[in-house]
């Protein structure tokens, strides 16, 4: 299975620092993520926008995957926000607090409109939707689902303790539905799910514990505030060596076997099947997507 894009960290960078994003590319996450909403002052939204416009144009991010987060649409910034980015070259945005499919055909609208007036190629701009609110993270499926511009839909868990009224805990239970019910909807939609920001970077232990708790239930990757924890969400999304060599071992007894479109054999004292078969390719397509195997 061909993994196309590692989403396994999104390194937010408020807008406003340009040393701190010129260095953010040092750190080397899957994905910067250029904030223009909550890290930004109110005055200064317009001075965020303009730094962003002239780093898009004159810097190279390399590999590293750009997303900027707007501002939403109904607030005075988030329509100048995506008129002066896309033209300066930004093909990635995460459209916050989002809740209703309308807010995604607005923001798909937007951006027909921008690609065209600057012969920019149609549909290439994407969206990642940020669940946030109790009504987004229940719409979660008709947002992943709103247009073919998403590609992936994340879920903060700040704003969502907040609008249900409760503390955010380590043992995070008050999460538990809404993180399910995003990775469930991006399951049904092919899109990935990225898990929410962790504020609290000298708790190393606590934010390991969290990482791995959202890979296992099915996130892709995790938002990221602090360039340290770009290594350590690296280091629990990235295959170990060890489940990469036993996924091949798997794949080349299927495939020896003749069973990959059905039928069932055993290795080393274990069933494999279709379904078993398709993890050892998704753990062998990480692998190679993170540079682990040719
Ligand atoms: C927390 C702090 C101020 C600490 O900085 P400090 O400088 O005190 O920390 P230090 O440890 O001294 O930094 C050591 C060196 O790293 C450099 N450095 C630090 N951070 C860096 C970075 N991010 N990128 C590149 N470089 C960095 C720094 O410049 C220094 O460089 P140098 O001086 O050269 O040694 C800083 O990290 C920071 O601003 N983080 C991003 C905050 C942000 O964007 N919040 C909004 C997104 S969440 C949200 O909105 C909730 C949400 O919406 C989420 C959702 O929806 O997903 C929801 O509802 O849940
Ligand atoms: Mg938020």
């Amino acid at each position: 299975m061909e993994i196309k894009k590692l989403r396994r960290t999104m390194l937010f960078c408020p807008a406003t620092n340009p040393t701190m994003y010129i260095d953010a590319q040092m750190y080397k996450p899957d994905c910067l993520l250029f904030d223009l909403e909550d890290a930004v002052r109110y005055d200064e939204k317009d001075l965020a926008r303009d730094l962003l416009a002239e780093a898009l144009k004159s810097l190279s991010f390399g590999d590293i995957e750009v997303f900027a987060r707007i501002n939403p649409l109904y607030t005075e910034f988030g329509e100048a926000d995506v008129r002066a980015l896309v033209p300066a070259g930004l093909r990635r945005m995460r459209l916050p607090m989002c809740e209703k499919v309308e807010q995604v055909k607005e923001l798909d609208a937007l951006l027909t409109e921008v690609e065209r007036a600057y012969g920019i190629e149609e549909g290439s701009c994407k969206i990642q939707c940020s669940l946030e609110t109790p009504l987004g993270v229940w719409n979660a499926l008709d947002l992943a689902t709103a247009s073919p511009r998403v590609i992936s839909i994340s879920f903060g868990a700040e704003d969502y303790t907040r609008l249900l009224g409760v503390d955010r805990t380590k043992d995070a239970s008050e999460l538990q539905f809404a993180r399910q019910r995003v990775v469930n909807a991006a399951a049904i939609a092919k899109v990935d799910a990225i898990d929410t920001v962790w504020a609290d970077f000298k708790d190393i232990d606590g934010f390991i514990n969290e990482v791995k708790y959202a890979r296992q239930i099915g996130f892709a990757g995790k938002s990221c505030i602090h360039p340290s924890q770009v290594g350590q969400v690296h280091d629990v999304f990235t295959p170990k060596m060890e489940d990469v060599e036993k996924s091949l071992v798997i794949i080349e007894a299927a495939e020896k076997a003749g069973i990959e479109k059905g039928g069932v054999v055993q290795v080393n004292g274990k069933m494999v099947d279709i379904p078993v078969i398709d993890k050892a390719r998704r753990i062998v397509g990480l692998a190679k997507a993170a540079g682990l195997i040719k």
